[in-house]
């Protein structure tokens, strides 16, 4: 049988720099998380299908990736971070005072129907705001969803709000079934503004589905927020974005803030404010919460909860390449100098030293040579010396 060799579709190796880019986000977003008081949890890579489906199904069926398990049950590799965080709050941590401030540094797997060739394997750094509800929640995460692409250093970025309310306000006024409030959620996610205007048209008396119709295109500055008052009238979940706003900005985040009234997450757990983070030179969003107060109470404790995921890969991309360290020296040594050999590499910058496995001088010289090594640190019974290739 021959080998493959070929890694299986949505899936990919990566290599040296890549890896530093994607490690050296992580390790910023980390520290930050840490520094505001949230403390490292890790779930299991794999789980039961049903936690996810009978938790409100986050992810569509067909986005999860199947594996097997001995004990016959449907297992899926984890397709997102928050549900079983909420499980692990609600049981393992039900007598941990609250609010529970929690971080991860995990990936998630989504199979992708489309067979665009996007990664199944999403790593994603993230925080939940456990037991917190009302504003000061809701900006303390948003704020560090502002500062953890300022800490990535990523380039040009803004951080859309919209608000689950807001959708789910209008359909109601609809007096949609569930069905139905799921199909028109889909069309207006995917700016579908044909066959929208077509589910509309029996509704066109009700001046909710004025504000449906345009809901796909309510994004922009502060005059998004003005524009949906006209239409819909007055909605608690603009006046809660008016008020979020008037915080940020006092607080200095106000030029990082945009709005999306027509942002209906797949994901549908959300139940308040909602919120894409975008990077220049990333067409996808590279983070993204909101606050999902109904969650956690599934697993059985009641507890209002907010949070983010920041797509490490994606915003490792929209930055400058980094220069992976160059090779300097490579350290030869005789039998009995293993010790004086090792702090010489440990004693330069990380990278630009190694030990030869060679047993002849010659041979390390040669290999350094081809390794691009200006010289050969020599250990042995005469002491140190240089040699050079
Ligand atoms: N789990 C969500 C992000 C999130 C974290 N907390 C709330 N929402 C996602 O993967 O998109």
């Amino acid at each position: 049988m021959k080998l493959t060799v070929n890694t299986p579709e949505g899936t990919r190796d990566r290599l040296f720099s890549e890896c530093q880019e994607r490690r050296q986000v992580q390790s910023r977003l980390i520290r930050l998380f840490r520094q505001r008081g949230y403390l490292e949890v890790s779930t299991p890579e794999t789980e039961y299908y049903d936690l996810f489906a009978l938790s409100g199904s986050a992810i569509p069926q067909e986005r999860m990736l199947k594996v097997g398990d001995p004990s016959g049950k449907i297992c899926v590799m984890r397709p997102d971070s928050t549900t079983p965080i909420a499980r692990v709050a609600a049981t393992k941590l039900r007598s941990m005072a609250l609010p529970q401030r929690l971080y991860y540094d995990q990936k998630v797997y989504r199979a992708n129907p489309a067979h665009n060739g996007s990664s199944r394997e999403i790593p994603q750094c993230g925080v939940e705001l456990i037991g917190a509800k009302g504003l000061k929640a809701d900006l303390e995460i948003i704020v560090t969803a502002i500062d953890s692409l300022r800490s990535c250093g990523a380039p040009r970025f803004h951080v859309e709000l919209g608000h689950a309310g807001f959708f789910r306000d209008l359909a109601a006024r609809l007096d949609l079934d569930d069905g139905q409030e799921e199909e028109i959620r889909t069309l207006v996610e995917g700016k579908n503004f044909a066959a929208l205007n077509a589910f509309l048209s029996p509704y066109r008396g009700n001046p909710a589905c004025a504000a449906l119709e345009r809901l796909s295109r309510l994004f922009g500055g502060t005059e998004v927020l003005a524009e949906a008052e006209r239409l819909a009238g007055k909605t608690e979940a603009v006046d809660y974005l008016h008020a979020l706003y008037d915080e940020l900005s006092a607080a200095g985040y106000g030029q990082y803030v945009r709005f999306d009234l027509g942002m209906v997450h797949q994901i549908d757990y959300y139940t308040g404010v909602v919120f894409r983070g975008y990077v220049e030179g990333a067409g996808d969003a590279v983070l993204s919460g909101g606050r999902y107060d109904a969650l956690v109470e599934i697993f059985g404790r009641e507890a209002q909860a907010t949070g983010f995921a920041v797509d490490v890969d994606t915003v490792a991309r929209t930055l400058p390449e980094t220069a992976l360290p160059q090779l300097r020296a490579v350290v030869h040594y005789e039998p009995g100098y293993l010790s004086q050999a090792l702090e010489a590499v440990d004693g330069c910058p990380a990278g630009t030293c190694e030990l030869s496995p060679c047993r002849t001088l010659e041979s390390s010289r040669n290999m350094a040579r081809e390794k691009g090594a200006e010289m050969v640190l020599v250990f042995d019974k005469d002491g140190g010396r240089r040699v050079l290739v």
